[in-house]
């Protein structure tokens, strides 16, 4: 008699920020060197994953609507991790998308990430991380960070990873209603190219910058008007290529203030820093 297995439930994909964000030269391919700080909020997409015997891979979500699910990076993901280790059998897999897409919050390669890892374990593929980190790179620079699972320095284009631990502070994350396109960023003659490399040994102490905000605050003035108006009560600034920006504060109460009188034309939320992914957690207690 065939065993159904139970479904394995909430395993989450973190978003995370970029704490700085500096550009320092642009490869032979086009793509940019950078060097950044990642840390993980405690914001998360969740999914779920039910393994089956047939061959089939197939996404349970509402996303289909905006993204076709053959550009879907969850599906891509599973899809390399099966051909890469030839495993048989295949995965229903629910997403419950939380995160707003496209705002620089890497929800996109964090689902990803949580995909290759959660597979991994249940189709006991048993591959290293660092052979899942090499299959997420191929979806997407940030993909190696959260399958890593730790806050890093970053340098190359994301994936040479330094483990590092940064306070983990409160902030409020504001969404702005907009689409930063990262290619058009990247491509922009006024993009500053050669930022001074830093050494880890002095990252806590350099002042943290993101070398793309103001060319989106130019493009973008919901970008502008959410920073202009968040840096009058705390330290703010863009994660990633954008559109999301956020203020630091040391406490969860301070935050929430903050964010009770955003504007009726703003949309934000608060969420904590976390220098360890929950994802780590939630594979240490694997069912
Ligand atoms: C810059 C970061 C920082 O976290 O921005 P966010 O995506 O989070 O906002 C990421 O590393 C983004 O990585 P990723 O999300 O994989 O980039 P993609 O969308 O694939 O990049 C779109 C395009 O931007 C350009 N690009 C991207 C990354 C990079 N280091 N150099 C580049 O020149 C390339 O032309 C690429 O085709
Ligand atoms: N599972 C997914 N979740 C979010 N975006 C996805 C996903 N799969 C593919 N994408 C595509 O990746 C793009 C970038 O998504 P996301 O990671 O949320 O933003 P960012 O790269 O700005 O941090 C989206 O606009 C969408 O077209």
């Amino acid at each position: 008699m065939k065993t159904t297995l139970p479904v394995s439930k909430s395993w989450p994909a973190p978003a995370k920020l970029n704490l700085f964000l500096h550009i320092t030269g642009q490869r032979e391919d086009g793509y940019h060197e950078l060097q950044t700080l990642f840390q993980f909020i405690d914001h998360c997409d969740y999914l779920d994953f039910h393994i089956t015997e047939t061959p089939e891979i197939r996404l349970h979500s509402t996303m289909s609507d905006s993204v076709p699910d053959s550009d879907n990076l969850i599906l891509k993901a599973a899809k390399s991790l099966k051909d890469y280790s030839g495993y048989h059998g295949g995965a229903d897999i629910w997403l419950d998308k939380l995160l707003p897409m496209g705002g620089g919050l890497g929800g996109g390669s964090s689902d990803a990430a949580t995909t290759l890892v959660a597979l991994n374990a249940l189709w006991n593929t048993r591959l290293p991380n660092d052979k899942l980190a090499e299959l997420g790179l191929a979806l997407g620079a940030d993909v190696p960070v959260f399958i890593n699972g730790l806050a890093a320095f970053a340098e190359g284009v994301g994936e040479k990873l330094q483990s590092v631990t940064p306070p983990e502070l409160w902030y409020l994350v504001i969404t702005p209603d907009t689409h930063v396109c990262t290619r058009s960023i990247f491509q922009h003659s006024d993009l500053p190219r050669c930022t001074p490399k830093l050494h880890l040994d002095t990252l806590m102490s350099n002042k943290w910058t993101n070398d793309c905000q103001n060319l989106v605050i130019k493009e973008h003035p919901q970008v502008a008007n959410a920073l202009s108006w968040l840096v009058e009560y705390a330290p703010s600034r863009m994660t990633g290529t954008g559109a999301c920006v956020f203020g630091e504060f040391k406490h969860s109460q301070q935050a929430l203030d903050v964010l009770a009188q955003l504007p009726a034309d703003m949309k934000g939320f608060v969420a904590k820093g976390l220098n360890t992914s929950p994802l780590l957690a939630r594979l240490s207690k694997l069912d």
